[in-house]
C-alpha cells in the first residue's frame, strides 16, 4: 500500500497496474449492470436482425397468392420483434448510462481522496490547473468512454457478428465477401487506433497545460493587470489553445483516412453480385436475396459509428492514464494510523536537524529544546529558514537527518492526525475558504457552537468588524477571502486557532498585517492564547520577541544564538544587529515605548 497522509475507511480498492485494468475493475464493480448491457444489446441485435429475416419471408410471399392470416401473423411477429428491440435498447442504454455516471463519480472520489492524502512536497510540485483538468475534464471523458464509447463498440461488434450469423444461416457461401470485409476491418481499426493513440494522449496533456496556464493567469490577475501584461498573457494562452486545436486537426486527418467506410460500399456491391450468381444457379430464393442484402445493410451503421467509438474509448484510456498517474504517484509522508496517540503536553526538541526542500539544503544541524508552555521567538534574515523550521513540527515536511521530538517522541512516530489536530499554524498569507465567516473560524472545530465561535472571534479582536457586516458571522467571503483586508483575514485565522485550542501554536508573521491600533489588543489576545501552550513565533514585532522565553537566532539555516532577550543583547552580535534593524523600522512613538 502506497504512503498517504489521509485515507477513508472501507475504501474500495482497484488494481492500478495499468489504465485498462483500472477501468475494467471500476466497471466490474457494477458487474450486474454490465451483464444487463451485454444481454440487452445482444437481444436488441438478435430481434432487429430476425425482423429483417421475417421481412424477407413476407416479401417472398407477396410474389405468389398469399394467405392473409399468415401475412397478419408475420406482420405481428415483425412488430413484436421491433418492440422487443426497442425495450432491449432502452434497458441496455439505461444500464450503460448508470455504469458511466457511477464510474465517473467513483474515479473523481478516488482522485480527490488521493489528492488529500498527498504530501505538501507533492503539491508544491503540481500545477493546480492541470490537476483541475484531471479532476474535471479527464474524469468526464471516462463516462463518455463507457457511454457512448464502449457501448457503441459493443454494438459495432454485435452489429457485425449477428447479421453475419444470420447470413450464414441463410447461405453460408454468402459469408465469403463479408468475412473478407471483417478481416480488412480489423486490420484497419488496429492501424487507426495505433495512429490515433499518441495524438489523443498529447491532446489530453495539452488540455492540462492550457488549463494550468488559464488558472495561473486568473489567480494572478491582479499582478497581470498591475504590470499591464494582458497582451503577453493573451498570446501565451493563444499559443496553448492553438496547440490544442492543431492536435484535433491531426486527429481529423487520421479519421478522414478511416478506410472501413469505403470497404463497406465495396462489400455491399460484391455481395449483391454474389447473390445474383447464386440466384442464377437457383441456389437461393428472392426472399434470401432480400434478407441477405437487408442484413448486409446493417453493417453500415457499426462501421460508421466505430470511428467515433474508438476515438472516445482511446480518449478515455488516455484520461484514465492521467488520473492514474496522479493516484499512483508516491508521496513522502504516511498517516501512520498505528502511531502514537496522546494529548500533547508541549515539550519540543530539535535534535541535529537537517532539512532541505529538494536537493537544496536549508537547515543545518539545528538543535534546541522548549519546555511545555514556553514561547519561542525565531528571528533571522529573510530566507534564513524560519518558516522551514516550523514546518517540521507538524510534519508538513519531514527532516532529512536528525529528529524533531514532541514530548520525547519523534514526530514521525505520532499518528499524523493526532499530531496535526493539536498543532495550529497561522501563516502570514492566510488562506480562507469561500464559505461563511463562521464556517471559516470553525474550520478546525466544525461542531463548535456559535457562542464558542463568537468567543474566539472576540479573543482575536475580530468580533467588532464581523458584527459590522449585515450578515455577521453568516457573511459569505469571496474565494481566498478576497473581500476581507489582510488584517481582517489574519484576525479570522487567529480566531480559528483560538477555537481549535491547540497544544502547540505556530504564528508565522501572523500579525504583520495588523495596524498598530489593533495590535495592542491583539498582542494581549495572543499572549492570552500563548498561556499554557507551547508557541513558536516568527515575528518582526519587537514587543513579541522581547517577551519570548527563548529566542532562536537563525542565520543561513543555522542557529547562531539562543537565549532570552537580555542574554542575547549581551552576547550575540547577530541578535543586536537584527534587533537594531527591527527597531529602526518602528515609528518613533513605539521606539520610545520600547526604550
Ligand atoms: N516550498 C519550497 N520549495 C523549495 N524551496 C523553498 C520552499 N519554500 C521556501 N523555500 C526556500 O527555502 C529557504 C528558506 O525559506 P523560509 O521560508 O523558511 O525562510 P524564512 O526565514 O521564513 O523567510 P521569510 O522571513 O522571508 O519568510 C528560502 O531560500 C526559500 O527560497
Amino acid at each position: 500500500m502506497a504512503k498517504r497522509e489521509f485515507s477513508v475507511e472501507h475504501e474500495y480498492s482497484y488494481p492500478r497496474s495499468s489504465p485498462i485494468r483500472w477501468i475494467i475493475a471500476h466497471v466490474w464493480r457494477y458487474w450486474f449492470l454490465a451483464c444487463v448491457v451485454l444481454i440487452c444489446f445482444l437481444g436488441s441485435w438478435v430481434t432487429y436482425s430476425q425482423a429483417r429475416v421475417v421481412i424477407g419471408d413476407v416479401a417472398a410471399m407477396l410474389e405468389v397468392p398469399f394467405d392473409g392470416s399468415v401475412l397478419l401473423r408475420l406482420s405481428l411477429i415483425i412488430l413484436a420483434l421491433l418492440v422487443a428491440d426497442g425495450f432491449c435498447l432502452w434497458f441496455g442504454s439505461l444500464a450503460g448510462e448508470t455504469i458511466a455516471a457511477r464510474f465517473e463519480a467513483d474515479a473523481r472520489e478516488e482522485l480527490y481522496t488521493s489528492l488529500l492524502g498527498k504530501s505538501q512536497a507533492y503539491h508544491d510540485r503540481q500545477r493546480v490547473g492541470d490537476l483541475m483538468a484531471r479532476a474535471t475534464d479527464d474524469t468526464s471523458q471516462l463516462a463518455s468512454m463507457i457511454v457512448p464509447g464502449s457501448t457503441m463498440i459493443f454494438e459495432s461488434i454485435l452489429g457485425i457478428v449477428v447479421p453475419l450469423a444470420y447470413i450464414a444461416f441463410i447461405k453460408i457461401e454468402l459469408l465469403l465477401i463479408p468475412l473478407g470485409f471483417v478481416a480488412c476491418y480489423i486490420i484497419a481499426v488496429r492501424r487507426y487506433v495505433r495512429r490515433l493513440n499518441p495524438v489523443i494522449a498529447e491532446q489530453r496533456e495539452q488540455f492540462g497545460k492550457l488549463n494550468a496556464g488559464l488558472e495561473e493567469t486568473i489567480s494572478g490577475i491582479e499582478v497581470v493587470k498591475a504590470s499591464a501584461r494582458e497582451g503577453f498573457e493573451r498570446l501565451k494562452y493563444r499559443r496553448h489553445a492553438r496547440g490544442f486545436r492543431d492536435l484535433f486537426v491531426q486527429q481529423g486527418r487520421i479519421e478522414a483516412r478511416y478506410i472501413p467506410l469505403l470497404l463497406f460500399g465495396i462489400t455491399f456491391g460484391l455481395t449483391f453480385l454474389h447473390s445474383m450468381i447464386l440466384f442464377d444457379q437457383s441456389r437461393i430464393t428472392i426472399a434470401d436475396i432480400i434478407a441477405v442484402m437487408s442484413l448486409i445493410g446493417l453493417l453500415r451503421f457499426p462501421t460508421f459509428i466505430s470511428l467515433f467509438a474508438f476515438t472516445l474509448v482511446q480518449t478515455g484510456v488516455a484520461s484514465a492514464g492521467r488520473i492514474l498517474n496522479v493516484i499512483k504517484e508516491e508521496t513522502e509522508l504516511d498517516e501512520n494510523l498505528q502511531g502514537h496517540q496522546a494529548t500533547i503536553k508541549g515539550e519540543l526538541r530539535f535534535d541535529h536537524v537537517q532539512f532541505g526542500y529538494e536537493a537544496q539544503p536549508i537547515l543545518h544541524d539545528v538543535s534546541f529544546s522548549v519546555k511545555p508552555g514556553q514561547t519561542v521567538a525565531i528571528v533571522g534574515q529573510t530566507g534564513s529558514g524560519k518558516s522551514a523550521l516550523t514546518q517540521l513540527v507538524n510534519r508538513t515536511y519531514d527532516v532529512q537527518a536528525g529528529s524533531v521530538l514532541i514530548d520525547g517522541i519523534d514526530v514521525s512516530e505520532w499518528n499524523l492526525n493526532t499530531l496535526r489536530s493539536q498543532i495550529s499554524k497561522i501563516e502570514q498569507d492566510v488562506f480562507l475558504f469561500s464559505r461563511t465567516i463562521g464556517e471559516n473560524i470553525a474550520f478546525g472545530a466544525p461542531n463548535a457552537p456559535r457562542e464558542q465561535i463568537i468567543e474566539a472571534a472576540k479573543a482575536a479582536q475580530a468580533h467588532d468588524f464581523i458584527s459590522s457586516f449585515v450578515h455577521g458571522y453568516d457573511t459569505e467571503i469571496g474565494e481566498r477571502g478576497v473581500t476581507l483586508s489582510g488584517g481582517q483575514r489574519q484576525r479570522i485565522a487567529l480566531a480559528r486557532a483560538f477555537l481549535s485550542n491547540p497544544r502547540i501554536l505556530i504564528l508565522d508573521d501572523s500579525t504583520s498585517a495588523i495596524d498598530s491600533a489593533t495590535e495592542d489588543q491583539i498582542q494581549r489576545a495572543i499572549r492570552e492564547a500563548q498561556r499554557g501552550r507551547t508557541t513558536l513565533l516568527i515575528t518582526h514585532r519587537l514587543s513579541q520577541i522581547r517577551w519570548a522565553d527563548v529566542i532562536l537566532v537563525l542565520d543561513g539555516g543555522r542557529i547562531v544564538a539562543a537565549g532570552d532577550h537580555e542574554h542575547l543583547l549581551r552576547t550575540s552580535n547577530h541578535y543586536r544587529r537584527i534587533f537594531a534593524r527591527y527597531e529602526s523600522s518602528l515609528p518613533p512613538i513605539e521606539q520610545a515605548v520600547l526604550a
